[in-house]
């Protein structure tokens, strides 16, 4: 693990893979403006005419078909982003619609500014909007697109959420699509996590059904890092950087007392990737709880073993446990269990609240009279509302360029994203099913446990 990238795709290779290199590779093409429409119309790429971005020193300046990017984990190729000789849209007419959907994450103002500054800048374009709290946003009467330019845009970079803002639920493909063709746009920026993705694609789809000349690219964002393919969603690393304010904060409470224990709960909804990362860069942590992994409290291998151990050694342990972990064992009620928020994401009880509980039960029963403190810090949304890091907001730009340069060329239902640290254009519809969860039976949790040495929670 490379600290930064927690997907499967991976720059090293094993012996299979090598093996595996002499067989063809396979492109995953992308779907293209013209594969539905004939007769399109390209134009000469404007970049030719900007001396700051096309300089004629530069070399081998556009990308081509022979430009491919290789994934370890799909064994596929993909398009390298980047821009092309010739493009799709008179920049003239191009109108551009940016939206932004599902939870907030770092970096989201930052990749609309850069689509903004992007499209004005780099190709000319001049009529660009935003839609307003999502997708509803598209259909909604309460609200307009608005027209945006670099100088409306041009501290964006520096404030966390959306300026655009965001919602959940109101996905009405039809009233979205109507709405798209109504309002004449013809390029389709979507910003979210893989709810978002999900509705891009019968976005897309729609849009091939209608004949409709739109371009629709979607660029992944969750602070859960739990998107596949990718090597990781923007706003992830600032998210683990924050994170660790939690854990020294209750590092330093647990050091304080007699028998204390930090209890940090931080954010994964399905994946542990901010638990996981958020350990292995802290070091103050003795036992991280994930999605990805059952464990147990009670009995030889449990928890609460563990944690007896830890503190007739160090006087003191922390524990950092993911928002989705712990789910199955914490009891509830069959209606709980049914919940969904808007977009019809489980809604879950909290495991830290439910932990301290627990935690002070077991030790009052086994250790009556004697000291004990547990101080539960849950940071929430202190992670994901600040504006993105240096590294994460770098990234933004270069997804917000990527995807321009993509939609400009006439493609399609396609994600910009970086594969082992190379931009590329993925089809909409694989990133939409792509998954990432933490492998636990891998290297990297190896790692894990070899820093914490907490349990493998594997009943023997
Ligand atoms: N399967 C789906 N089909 C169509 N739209 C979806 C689907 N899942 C989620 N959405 C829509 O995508 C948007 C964001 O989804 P959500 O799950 O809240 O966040 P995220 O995209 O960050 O995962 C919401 O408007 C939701 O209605
Ligand atoms: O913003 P809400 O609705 O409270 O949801 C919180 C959820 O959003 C997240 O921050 C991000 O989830 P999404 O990427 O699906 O939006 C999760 O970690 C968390 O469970
Ligand atoms: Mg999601």
């Amino acid at each position: 693990m490379d600290g930064s990238s927690s997907s499967s795709s991976s720059s090293s290779l094993e012996l299979e893979d090598v093996t595996n290199l002499f067989e063809p590779i396979k492109l995953k093409d992308l779907p293209h403006l013209n594969h539905y429409i004939s007769n399109l119309k390209t134009f000469p790429n404007p970049l030719d005419q900007n001396p700051y971005f096309h300089t004629p020193q530069l070399q081998h300046f556009y990308i081509t078909n022979n430009n491919l990017v290789f994934s370890h984990s799909t064994r596929f190729a993909y398009r390298t982003a980047g821009p092309r000789n010739n493009v799709f849209f008179n920049p003239s007419d191009v109108r551009a619609a940016i939206v932004t959907c599902g939870g907030l994450c770092p970096g989201l103002n930052t990749v609309i500014r850069e689509l903004v500054v992007g499209l004005w800048d780099l190709y000319g374009v001049r009529q660009i909007f935003g839609i307003t709290a999502g997708y509803r946003g598209f259909y909604s009467s309460s609200t307009q697109p608005v027209q945006l330019n670099p100088n409306i845009v041009h501290h964006w970079h520096t404030k966390g959420g959306t300026f655009l803002q965001t919602s959940r639920g109101g996905f009405d493909l039809c009233k979205i699509v109507d709405a798209i063709q109504n309002q004449a746009f013809n390029q389709v920026y979507i910003i979210g996590g893989d709810g978002t993705m999900r509705g891009a694609v019968k976005i897309f789809n729609e849009i091939k059904q209608r004949k409709l000349n739109v371009a629709v690219v979607g660029i992944p964002k969750t602070v859960d890092n739990d998107v596949g393919i990718i090597d990781r969603s923007f706003g992830f690393q600032t998210a683990v950087e924050m994170a660790q304010q939690a854990i020294s904060a209750a590092h330093v409470e647990a050091e304080s007392a007699v028998n204390g224990i930090g209890l940090v709960k931080l954010m994964g909804r399905s994946t542990g990737h901010i638990v996981l990362h958020s350990t292995l860069s802290s070091r103050d942590v003795d036992c991280c709880l994930i999605p990805e992994l059952d464990f147990y409290l009670e009995g030889k291998g449990g928890l609460f073993e563990f944690l007896d151990q830890r503190l007739k050694e160090n006087g003191h342990a922390v524990l950092v446990v993911a928002e989705g972990a712990g789910q199955d064992i914490i009891p509830r009620t069959e209606s709980h269990k049914e919940e969904r928020d808007e977009s019809g994401n489980p809604v879950f009880l909290d495991v830290g609240v439910w932990l301290k509980s627990e935690l002070n039960k077991w030790w009052d029963r086994d250790h009556p009279g004697e000291l004990f403190t547990v101080k539960y810090i849950d940071p929430t949304y202190m992670i994901r509302a600040v504006h993105a890091n240096a590294t994460d907001n770098l990234y933004c730009t270069l997804l917000a360029h990527s995807a321009i340069h993509g939609v400009m060329a006439g493609y399609t239902g396609f994600v910009a994203a970086p594969i082992n640290g190379n931009y590329a254009y993925i089809p909409l519809e694989d990133v939409a099913c792509a998954k990432n969860p933490v492998n636990t039976k891998d290297h990297n949790w190896s790692w894990v446990r070899s820093v914490t040495n907490q349990p493998d929670f594997l009943k023997s």
